[in-house]
């Protein structure tokens, strides 16, 4: 199974280190417009195979797309990290160009792919994706709500002082600092809902910190996060190309579900080979349902600024 990531940078090539050592694809290409940069972290991550124990073919691209033909899995990553003080909605000016034109040449050498779309804003440059394409809805995948949900299951088990792998939990809605609907009613420890072990004022400080997850990261690091938006593409291709089939929150188009149409927003998905293979329609409770409809709100408004773009 081949994987394309397009983005070589701190991302991008996190993934391709998380994909090529857990052996989830046969070969990874990493392409990027820097000049011999994807060139150097394939090579550097090919040089890890002895010592982690993984035969995955890894290669990289100056912008030559040629090299990515017959992928069956394509990541974008490309564009603009923010800087601290930013939202990542400030990015739309340059990586929607960027993406646009990234996603038209993958597919004109890969036309058969899975697109997992990374660049913020996420759910815009989703919808982006899909409106320029015009590829069907299942082969376009928004990933965030895989992130955004680890972080939530982390900050849970640091409240719990539990493990966090003994820990479930979903973020749905848009992939903002203001967006975001960590489900808090619905979390729980080994199958108890973690509101018997923690207060409603410690579940509400849980939902705060992973809303703000990735901007308290590029606080810490003068960029955007790096290692969990990288395992979580990973997670993510892991469950396409061995088909899994697992509930993962992923934006996606919505014709009706969760009461939204023509938005790309973070749902419940099953994820196979065939992309996104069912929305999972949960029931929402009245808060959640208005939060939900406030989150789609700021998504649809900032979709309105594709307008230029997709004219
Ligand atoms: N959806 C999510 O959960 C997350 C999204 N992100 C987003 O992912 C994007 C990448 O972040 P980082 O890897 O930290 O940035 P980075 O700056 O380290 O890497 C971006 C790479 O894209 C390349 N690039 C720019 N234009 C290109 C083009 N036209 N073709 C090919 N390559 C191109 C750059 O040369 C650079 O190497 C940002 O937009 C960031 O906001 C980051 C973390 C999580
Ligand atoms: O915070 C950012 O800008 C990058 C991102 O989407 C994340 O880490 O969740």
């Amino acid at each position: 199974m081949k994987v394309t990531i397009v983005g070589a940078g701190n991302v991008g090539a996190t993934c391709a280190d998380a994909i090529a050592y857990r052996r989830i694809a046969s070969e990874i290409v990493l392409l990027d417009i820097r000049e011999g940069f994807a060139e150097g972290k394939a090579l550097d991550i090919m040089q890890t195979q002895t010592t982690l124990g993984f035969n995955t073919k890894v290669s990289g691209s100056t912008n030559d797309y040629s090299k990515t033909a017959g992928s069956d899995v394509v990541v974008i990553t490309s564009g603009i990290p923010r800087k601290p003080g930013m939202t990542r909605e400030e990015l739309i000016g340059i990586n929607a160009g960027i993406v646009k034109g990234v996603a038209e040449n993958l597919l004109a050498h890969s036309p058969n792919a899975i697109v997992v779309v990374v660049s913020n804003p996420m759910d815009t440059m989703t919808y982006l994706t899909l409106k320029a394409t015009g590829l069907p809805k299942n082969r376009i995948i928004g990933m965030g709500g895989t992130l955004d949900s680890s972080r939530f299951k982390t900050y849970l088990s640091l409240a719990l002082d539990k493990p966090a792998n003994d820990i479930q939990g979903m973020v749905i809605g848009g992939h903002g600092d203001t967006t975001m609907i960590p489900l808090t009613r619905l979390a729980s420890y080994n199958g108890v809902p973690v509101s018997e072990f923690l207060s409603a004022d410690e579940l509400a400080k849980v939902s705060a910190d992973t809303m703000v997850g990735g901007a308290t990261l590029t606080a810490l690091l003068g960029t955007s996060a790096w290692y969990a938006p990288g395992a979580s593409v990973a997670f993510l291709v892991d469950s396409i190309l061995n088909d899994q089939k697992k509930m993962i929150p992923c934006s996606v188009m919505l014709e009706g579900e969760y009461g939204q149409s023509d938005i790309c927003i973070g749902v419940p998905c099953i994820i196979g080979r065939n992309g996104i293979e069912k929305i999972v329609n949960i029931e929402l409770n009245e808060e959640e349902k208005a939060k939900f409809a406030k989150s789609a709100d700021a998504v649809r408004a900032m979709n309105g600024d594709l307008k230029s773009i997709l004219s």
